[in-house]
């Protein structure tokens, strides 16, 4: 009796044929390390069904979907998405025929409702229209605020509705929510499940979502109960009630788990069979890791091949215009969004730029230096000397012989100078003396040898600059490289891994963006931030502080730019192989002082080149600054493209 109503349970709701499948997971394995989270496991998801993905926290699920859109590979096993494999050339999984909801919300907070959806719909190739019109069914549907309301201002399930307006806008063919429903009230909830079930009544959009709530998924068609990256069973929720003889869910799964535990049987190696039938049950004659009741192909079945010729694979890897463009112009409105960002992004390379000029290399002030006098006439030397000093940087404080030197021991004073009472007769006399001696001396002993007490060095006028460069001249041409480098290193770092940890990234991604399009964006909206940086410094350092420059202004704009794009090119490499900020801030901090001084940028007089003696880029050592610095870019571009190609 209880055999005859199961079957009688399959048959009605089962899915259509496998090759209706939207996707269909076989044998699939993922490790991050040496933590093994997907282990051979075999799902479908039916064509114009709701298939709930069940299981406790950090069984696996998130993984799977991840693996499922294309965001990250399967170390084993194959895995079909609306007929091809994810990221295949040519495929728009990732891309159009998907929405992708994530688990954590993955919006712009600076976005209002209308800019996140028009993003997206920039992405997926709508026109403005068309965009239009489904923001307004959106905002209707999901009851959203008005759509010029900013995302961190709305409330966290009002946010859960627009995350799932944006992964509903283009009319995927697949929809793929990771958690829609958690930390939502009931009302909602039963709003986005009633959603679902209406949307896949046309037979042409499948569903797959997972959710904590078990007793939700009974609105699904198909459930795939999963643990410990296995999935234990999969089918129509009342077969599987009815299988375990539960009245929940939840307490089917529950079964499930003890009797697996008490079999101990290791679940999912091999291809699922067809439907069961009336002599296969769980606890007697189901082949070993089989999940019960799956609705998957039969066993043996052979998996088509896939090709793609060189046209559509190229156009697979070449970065698509409009993607750029989308996300260039979301940087833009993001930044335009944020003015103290944005603001203290231009200024600080200023502030920094004008501290050096006004701190580094100048003359010392205020250094306390004892006097001790024992000349008392007005008029003797001691007293011009003193007043020739240079009474800015030495603050002279009159002292007695034993008070100076108690002084100078407490550490009150730098220094003393002293004066003997007859300090005035003594330099006259001595002064006599070398009149006389001197030309005597010299030319009657040394004869045709007196040059040889000349002074061994001779100062000519200078090649470049002036004669009385002084230290701040020499030192700032380094240090505006140094802050445009490591400006652009850690801005550019920080944004990604932070885009990256709120899911912003993967989301992109799963729209169809590319890493390659991620990071071209990056470095315009980047390259427009430099320019403003660079004017700005170059306006303090060359018209306030006049810092002499008898180059190529031109010359040393470009370098500097090459430099800025050198940092943004190493931040990308950081945060590609980097996931938190603060290792990310680690790495940017601790590549500072190695880089400053082995390249050269503090107190090299090359890296002024361009700027200061005048030389054109037929000098060698320009064109080879030059070649060096786009060298450095190229390599960085491509190690953060291959680090991200590898981590995915
Ligand atoms: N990037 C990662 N690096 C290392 N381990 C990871 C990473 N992401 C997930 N894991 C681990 O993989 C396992 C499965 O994680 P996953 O997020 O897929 O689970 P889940 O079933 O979605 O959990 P939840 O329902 O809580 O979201 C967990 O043990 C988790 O710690």
């Amino acid at each position: 009796m209880k055999e005859g109503n199961m079957k009688a349970d399959l048959e009605a709701p089962l899915p259509p044929a496998q090759s209706d499948s939207a996707i269909r997971c076989r044998d699939v394995c993922r490790s991050y390390g040496k933590l093994k989270v997907l282990s051979n496991l075999n799902l479908t998801v039916p064509q114009g069904h709701i298939y709930g993905l069940l299981g406790p926290s950090g069984c696996g699920k998130t993984t799977l979907l991840k693996c499922i859109v294309g965001t990250l590979k399967i170390s084993r096993g194959h895995i079909t998405v609306l007929g091809k494999p994810p990221a295949f050339p040519g495929h728009e999984v990732p891309g159009k025929m998907v929405g992708y909801m994530p688990q954590d919300l993955a919006l712009y907070n600076e976005f209002n409702i209308s800019d996140t959806l028009t993003f997206f719909g920039r992405i997926h190739g709508l026109t403005q229209k068309e965009t239009q019109a489904r923001m307004n069914f959106l905002i209707d549907f999901l009851h959203l605020p008005q759509k010029h309301s900013l995302i961190r201002n709305l409330s966290g399930g009002q946010r859960r509705r627009v995350s799932l307006g944006a992964a509903l806008l283009q009319n995927p063919e697949l929809l793929i929510l990771d958690e829609p429903t958690v930390g939502v009230d009931p009302v909602l909830r039963a709003k986005i499940w009633q959603h679902l079930v209406e949307i896949v009544k046309t037979g042409k959009v499948s569903v797959i979502i997972t959710t904590h709530y078990i007793e939700e998924a009974r609105q699904a068609n198909v459930v795939g109960l999963m643990r410990n990256g296995h999935l234990l069973a999969e089918g129509p929720p009342d077969a599987v009630m009815k299988q375990h003889s539960a009245t929940t869910l939840e307490h089917a799964f529950l079964q499930l788990c003890e009797t697996t535990d008490q079999n101990s049987i290791k679940p999912t190696s091999s291809p699922q069979s067809g439907p069961l039938d009336s002599s296969q049950s769980f606890e007697g004659g189901r082949e070993e890791n089989q999940p019960i009741l799956g609705v998957g192909p039969p066993a043996g079945e052979e998996l088509p091949r896939f090709s793609a010729n060189w046209k559509v694979q190229a156009r697979h890897i070449l970065p698509r215009g409009r993607n750029v463009a989308a996300l260039f112009i979301k940087t833009m409105l993001r930044m335009r969004r944020m003015p103290g960002s944005l603001c203290f992004q231009f200024l600080l390379p200023v502030i920094q730029t004008s501290l050096i000029c006004l701190c580094v290399g100048g003359d010392p002030r205020g250094i306390q230096v004892a006097v001790v006098n024992n000349e008392t006439s007005p008029s003797a030397y001691s007293h011009s000397l003193l007043s020739f000093l240079d009474n800015s940087s030495i603050y002279q404080v009159p002292l007695s012989h034993k008070d100076a030197f108690e002084g100078v021991y407490n550490g009150d004073y730098w220094g003393v100078i002293g004066f003997g009472e007859n300090f005035t007769s003594y330099l006259t006399k001595r002064q006599l003396m070398v009149d006389h001696l001197k030309p005597a001396f010299v030319d009657n002993k040394m004869g045709s040898m007196s040059y040889l007490v000349a002074l061994p060095i001779k100062f000519e006028d200078p090649i470049y600059g002036s004669q009385n460069t002084d230290f701040t001249t020499f030192v700032t041409p380094g240090a505006v490289l140094s802050i445009t480098f490591y400006l652009a290193v850690g801005l550019t770092a920080l944004s990604f891994v932070l885009e990256r940890k709120e899911g912003l990234l993967d989301r992109c991604w799963v729209a169809g963006v590319s890493s390659v399009e991620t990071m071209l964006a990056h470095l315009f909206s980047q390259l427009i931030v430099i320019s403003v940086q660079i004017s700005l410094m170059l306006l303090f350092i060359l018209l306030v502080f006049k810092t002499p420059n008898e180059g190529s202004l031109l010359l040393a704009i470009i370098l500097i730019v090459l430099q800025g794009m050198a940092g943004i090119s190493f931040g990308l490499v950081i945060s590609a192989a980097i996931d938190d900020e603060q290792s990310a801030n680690q790495a940017a901090l601790g590549i500072f002082y190695p880089n400053l001084i082995l390249s050269g940028k503090a107190g090299n007089p090359l890296t002024r080149l361009p700027v200061s003696p005048g030389w054109g880029l037929s000098r060698m050592m320009v064109w080879r600054g030059f070649a060096v610095t786009l060298g450095w870019n190229t390599f960085f571009l491509i190690l953060a493209t291959v680090i991200l190609k590898l981590r995915t």
